[in-house]
């Protein structure tokens, strides 16, 4: 067999390879070929605001060296290879080309991993496969094909389970997904086999190399180290010369003149700028340090006494004086009045206002009203430091997250106890953990418990996370006995409310809801060939080359690299900014555009949550966001300040076409999850409350899961309607302890942790090699617990250590009767949130299509700029969804698909395979069983991209059953 993917059966490949070089002329397109896709991109439509002639000069397109058309050596290619249907419906081309195209554009440029650099995926943003309804429609049962398995008996009909450090391929049998009749032949077929010395044809072989898995950093999404107390040192009464500012930093501008003009003095050179903003308070000269304490206090007791009115009546009046003691603004904004009102009168509400509308406001002046202390819950660490930042002097705040050291944690339990914290902002995974619930004594009272971005506790809204689960009403009642809940989202759709809203118990009368959409945007949007290009030209022409600050959102890291250079190449003053740039210089990068000093930011998803520069004037999108929800939160980051800004959409079908594939990078199988959960409830009832682990890395292969997804189920077994286990901080499990100064034995004698370790660990090479949680199990300790006792040992020089194998860590709580029927729920319930992402990248897709193609500019919309029509798409999106356009423009059928993953199986016959492992081949998509630096070289990598992936799937399953089949005679 071959053993080398790169050489997989290529010759007598059904499509072409894509890199040959061409060698004889191309053959004659099908009549159908002349509206190539590609080719629509010349149109007039293609040009993107006043692009020179130069720009244009390549709007016919070249014929690639690898296209279908130019190679000659394959046996196959004389034929035309376009899918039938033609999955882009584009105009055709109005120019008269001189040749014509076919319908394979630029494949390779859409081959990139799905592990390789794509920010941040909400946690939410795995798939699930279709494959579960397409299965039952193909009428064959997949379910439960292996209930209950005992793991160390294999079934006769399964193949030996591959060493998966050393080959391609998940530990999910080729035959897990085959119907039982199937299995059947297979078994008999194996076991005559493995008489006859054969070996399976579809199993994996030992000779693959596989490259070790990338893993990701741990830590979670609470990433940034936080120092506490952040609003200690504020200035006080700043934030109105902050706030409502053109230049929001202005305030930081006034004291860093003082500190200019005081050197200019010959004043102390030492002097330090605090990381705030402002100077350090010993900085501040004692005489006005005098006049500031004199007015703090006058305005505390303004700030009390109104509250206290408040307090006693809530009325418009008594409200916007407090509001003007405290930001210092005249006036509530629309929805603000009333949704404080609604929360002061202890009504649970559902606050939907635009982005920047100041929805913060709407807890932080009750914060200061009620008796007892606000809980705001925010999805992200840089978030809930910003909103701590920001909140005005007289409301201190305090906030816990996973990734503070012990310390700061106590130290806001202790300001939290002795009542001077008013709000604390907590992340979703800590919240209601067993740690959480322990600060809160009886002295502590929660009067409001905010929900922020709310959204995200709806499985079908376009950031699902599973941690926003704990986020029940009748959890928190019970709990925390919080009876008023604030939920605020800018960005939900009608179903999505409805899921948020019957979540958090919160009656329909209680919804505030404003316009969406704020209408100061221009939008616009234009088909790109060469975005970078047409990027350029955009800034550096009217009306965006008047704008001082600008966003262009991209999808991946490498991207915003690559073009912050390319504009500092052609100069104008950008910096990149995405989640694998250290902290630190992402701060200065905001820091430097927040000041002006630079025009324009490159970024990810990662930039924007919490920013509050009122006056960027344009975003830009060079990568097509992913829902109609991302694109109005990403230009939501412009025009805060109420001035027309700009919104651009650089359209290009290959972002579409990638995007879409990744969609489906982290689908289930019914089969897999039943595995999966086998694993987690394992046999061992001994096991019952003790700590148990799953190893991610292996984890991840075995189920060809990625760790997002395996913490995805474990999260819903913690948090879903019955509590299967209780989820406990991820570590290194394996641990090789050294000892240094007293032998084993005797240590063994005076600590009961090396007792127990002496009895649980193997010897290797004069080394003691253990697993923590069975260690701390055999003596009823917590990891914890026993991590101490080990760091102490260590500090007294006992002993040295090692830690390795990062671990999901459960208690289980109670096993599930019918592993079966919870694996179909499970994979069903991520089956529907994976339909849920493709249809909203559907949907935005075909609003920016229907811009550039289908808009009349009868209402307003003229040239590129389409406001109107993509105001009225996104508004009938969010009032209902149901009604939007969800057709996809994906092909549904190739004549050469089936033929080419035959060709792809025989060519990997030593590998095994499920339908799904092959469709994200055809796609391009790497997995944790089917790394992408392994299975790229095969030149069926990322053929596919532009088939809908469950038609792939379907076809890869149909193949599949033949190959087993014939296997089987
Ligand atoms: N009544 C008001 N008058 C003037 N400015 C206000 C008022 N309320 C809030 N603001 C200001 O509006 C800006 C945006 O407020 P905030 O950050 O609360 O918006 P948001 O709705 O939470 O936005 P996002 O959804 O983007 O987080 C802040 O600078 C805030 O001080």
């Amino acid at each position: 067999m071959e053993s080398d993917s790169d050489s997989d059966g290529s010759h007598i490949s059904a499509t072409p390879p894509r890199d040959l070089k061409p060698s004889s002329p191309p053959p004659p397109p099908p009549e159908k070929s002349q509206s190539h896709p590609r080719s629509a991109f010349l149109s007039s439509k293609s040009r993107i605001l006043s692009k020179p002639p130069s720009s244009r000069s390549n709007s016919i397109p070249k014929p690639k060296n690898h296209s279908p058309q130019s190679n000659a050596t394959v046996s196959k290619a004389t034929r035309p290879d376009p899918p039938p249907s033609d999955p882009f419906p584009f105009p055709p081309p109005a120019s008269t080309l001189p040749f014509k195209i076919h319908r394979w554009p630029s494949i390779q440029n859409i081959a990139v991993s799905a592990s390789d650099s794509l920010e941040t995926l909400p946690a939410g943003y795995f798939s699930k496969s279709s494959s579960f309804s397409r299965i039952r429609r193909a009428s064959i049962d997949f379910d439960c094909v292996e209930a209950y398995p005992d793991p160390s008996s294999p079934s006769p009909a399964l193949i030996p389970r591959p060493d998966v450090e050393t080959g391609g391929g998940s530990d999910c049998l080729v035959e897990d997904w085959l119907p039982a009749e199937l299995k059947d032949e297979v078994a008999v077929s194996s076991a005559k086999s493995a008489k006859a010395g054969k070996k399976h044809s579809n199993l994996i072989g030992g000779n693959v190399p596989m490259p070790p898995v990338k893993l990701r950093k741990c830590g979670g999404g609470e990433g940034n180290f936080v120092k506490l107390n952040l609003n200690r040192n504020k200035r006080k009464f700043m934030n109105k010369n902050r706030r409502g500012n053109r230049n929001s930093s202005g305030g930081r501008k006034y004291y860093r003149s003082k500190k200019k003009l005081k050197t200019e003095r010959g004043g102390n050179e030492t002097e330090s700028v605090c990381e705030e903003g402002g100077l350090a308070p010993d900085s501040i000269p004692q005489q006005n340090q005098n006049k500031e304490t004199q007015r703090t206090k006058i305005n505390s007791e303004l700030v009390e006494e109104a509250v206290l009115a408040v307090r006693n009546e809530a009325s418009d009046e008594n409200l916007v004086k407090l509001l003007r003691l405290t930001h210092g603004y005249s006036s509530f904004r629309e929805g603000q009045l009333e949704a404080i009102k609604m929360v002061l009168s202890g009504k649970s509400s559902m606050l939907v206002l635009p982005t920047g509308a100041g929805k913060s406001l709407c807890y932080q002046l009750p914060a200061l009203v009620l008796p007892g202390i606000t809980l705001v819950v925010s999805p992200l660490v840089a978030l809930m430091i910003d909103q701590l930042k920001q909140l005005p002097p007289m409301i201190h705040g305090g906030l816990i997250c996973s990734t503070q050291k012990p310390e700061e944690v106590s130290e806001t339990v202790r300001r939290l106890q002795e009542g001077t914290i008013k709000v604390l902002f907590v992340s979703p995974e800590r919240f209601l953990n067993v740690e959480f619930l322990s600060i809160f004594s009886a002295t502590v009272v929660i009067s409001l418990v905010v929900v922020d971005e709310a959204h995200c506790i709806s499985e079908w809204s376009h950031n699902f996370r599973p941690s926003y689960m704990r986020l029940r009403a009748s959890l928190l009642k019970a709990k925390l006995n919080a009876d008023c809940i604030l939920a605020m989202t800018a960005t939900a759709t009608t179903t999505t409310l409805h899921a948020v809203m019957s979540a958090l118990e919160i009656p329909s009368t209680n919804l505030i809801q404003k316009a969406q959409l704020r209408n100061n945007f221009q939008l616009s949007v234009s088909l790109s060939r060469n975005r970078m290009k047409d990027l350029l030209v955009l800034i550096k022409s009217s009306p965006l080359k008047e704008v001082q600050s600008i966003i262009i959102y991209c999808k991946f890291q490498f991207e915003t690299d690559t073009i912050s250079k390319y504009l500092r190449d052609n100069n104008v003053s950008a910096k990149s900014y995405h989640s694998g740039i250290p902290a630190k210089d992402r701060s200065r990068t905001q820091e430097l555009f927040c000041d002006n000093k630079i025009r324009v930011v490159v970024a990810t998803v990662a930039f924007g949550m919490g920013l509050d520069k009122s006056d960027v004037g344009a975003v830009v999108h060079y990568s097509l966001p992913e829902s109609l929800e991302e694109y109005v939160q990403e230009i939501g980051r412009a025009g805060r300040d109420g001035r027309l800004s700009y919104c651009h959409l650089l359209l290009d079908s290959d972002t579409y076409f990638k995007l879409r594939s990744l969609m489906f990078s982290d689908g289930v199988d019914n089969y897999t999850v039943n595995k999966f959960l086998c694993q987690v409830f394992t046999n061992d009832k001994t096991l019952r409350g003790k700590i148990c682990s799953l190893v991610k890395d292996s984890a991840s292969r075995n189920f060809d899961m990625k760790d997002e997804v395996v913490l995805t189920l474990l999260t819903y077994l913690e948090l879903g309607e019955v509590q299967y286990l209780r989820l406990l901080p991820q570590l290194n499990v394996t641990c090789t302890l050294s000892f240094h100064k007293t032998p084993p034995a005797l240590l063994a004698e005076q600590d009961v942790v090396i007792a127990a370790i002496l009895k649980k660990c193997e010897i290797k090479e004069g080394q003691y090699v253990f697993d923590i949680p069975t260690a701390a199990n055999s003596i009823g300790f917590t990891t914890t617990d026993l991590s101490n006792q080990l760091l102490s040992l260590k500090l007294k020089g006992e002993v040295t250590y090692e830690l390795k194998d990062q671990a999901f860590c459960y208690t289980i709580v109670e096993v599930p009767a019918n592993l079966c029927s919870l694996s179909a729920h499970l994979t069903k319930w991520l089956t529907d949130i994976e339909s849920c992402k493709v249809r909203k990248l559907d949907t935005m897709f075909n609003a920016a299509i229907f811009a550039v193609n289908e808009c009349k500019k009868a209402s307003g919309c003229s040239g590129v700029q389409h406001t109107s029509c993509l105001q009225r798409k996104i508004l009938d999106y969010f009032n209902d969804e149901d009604n939007c356009d969800v057709t996809t423009k994906m092909g549904q059928s190739s004549p050469f698909l089936r033929a080419d993953i035959k060709v792809f199986l025989q060519g990997n016959s030593q590998a095994k395979f499920t339908p799904r492992a092959v469709a994200r081949i055809m796609h391009g998509i790497g997995s944790p069983a089917y790394p992408s630096t392994v299975w790229s070289k095969t030149h069926f990598w990322g053929r596919y991209t532009q088939l809908d992936f469950l038609v792939v799937m379907e076809a890869a399953k149909a193949e599949l059953i033949n190959f087993v089949r014939k296997d089987a005679v």
